[in-house]
């Protein structure tokens, strides 16, 4: 059986923890044979346990503790702690394993439940079960959430050589903000999301790049950023955000544009890995 889920982009810029897009790039996990210990066989370094210390197994368990150990081989093209929802992945495929194994037939909605829960933000788990662009909230540990249509664009994710720790990531936010500050951040991502719903590009870009919730004080690390966004605006770019906690930078540009951008984004940064990817239409899945 193999379980194959989808790397995700959070935030968009204003939509700090609540909206993400599933991408093309996975997270494949085969599950083997029944064994008497967990074993967990990957690439990933040796940062990733191979026991049950595993997330994706320590998610597993904690839904379902007497599952049977399996032998479990994981591949993923998410590059980790690097802001395209690698944890979240592992999460999702952790979950979907307790279910796999333990025959829970869990929900959509039970699954999300759970997911939240582990993450402690819907943004990267939402769209990694369900696919497509999602827009989702917790309210008293009830997960709300919307798909929606994302407009048609090509996708750059430049990926820079070191890791950034999400945890490591949200300590740089401050504790609280302003009443104005937040009410105007909350009212610029409502206008990009109904733009980003209206199929209104040049308008969810300029939104995008008008962030007040956590760019501001994530770029303060990640230099790379503001070079990126107006290089972006050379190559005609709609906008450029950080992506999910960082140190990764996603733009979103007409494909027409997405060669010529590439090309110079790769001369200024040599050591970047620089992803053209596409919005991943069916979140996790899985196969017998
Ligand atoms: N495939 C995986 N299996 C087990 N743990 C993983 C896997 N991918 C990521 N992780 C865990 O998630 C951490 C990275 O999570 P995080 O800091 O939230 O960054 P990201 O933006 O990639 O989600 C890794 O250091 C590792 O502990
Ligand atoms: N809203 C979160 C998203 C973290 O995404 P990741 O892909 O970096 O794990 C945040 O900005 O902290």
């Amino acid at each position: 059986m193999r379980i194959q889920v989808p790397a995700t982009t959070a935030n968009l810029g204003p939509g700090f923890d609540c909206l993400g897009l599933a991408l093309n790039l996975f997270l494949t996990l085969d599950i083997g044979s029944p064994q008497t210990t967990w074993l967990i066989e990957h690439q990933l370094g040796a940062d990733i346990p191979t026991d049950e210390t595993n997330l994706i197994v320590a998610t597993a368990l904690s839904i379902q503790p007497d599952l049977q150990p399996h032998h479990l081989v994981v591949h993923s093209d998410i590059p980790t702690a690097r802001g395209l929802g690698s944890s979240s992945s592992a999460i999702v495929a952790g979950i979907e394993l307790a279910n796999q194994l333990g025959q829970l037939e869990l929900t959509t909605a039970e699954k999300l439940a759970l997911a939240v829960k582990k993450e402690g933000h819907p943004d990267n788990v939402a769209p990694a079960i369900l696919g497509q662009f999602v827009i989702a909230t917790s309210v008293a540990d009830q997960v709300y959430y919307q798909q929606g249509q994302f407009p048609d664009c090509g996708i750059i994710v430049a990926v820079p050589p070191t890791e950034l720790l999400t945890t490591e990531s949200r300590g740089l936010l401050p504790a609280a903000l302003p009443y104005k500050e937040a009410v105007a951040g909350a009212s610029i991502g409502h206008v990009m999301i109904a733009a980003l719903l209206n199929q209104d590009l040049v308008t969810a870009g300029q939104l995008l790049e008008a962030d007040l919730f956590h760019e501001p004080y994530r770029k303060k690390i990640l230099p790379h950023f503001d070079i990126i966004k107006d290089l972006a605006h050379q190559f005609h770019a709609y906008g450029t955000c950080i992506s999910g906690a960082g140190p990764s930078v996603l733009t979103l540009l007409p494909t027409t544009h997405l060669a010529d951008f590439q090309q110079a984004l790769q001369c200024r940064y040599p050591d970047f890995n620089l992803l053209n990817l596409s919005m991943n239409q069916t979140g996790v899945t899985c196969i017998n």
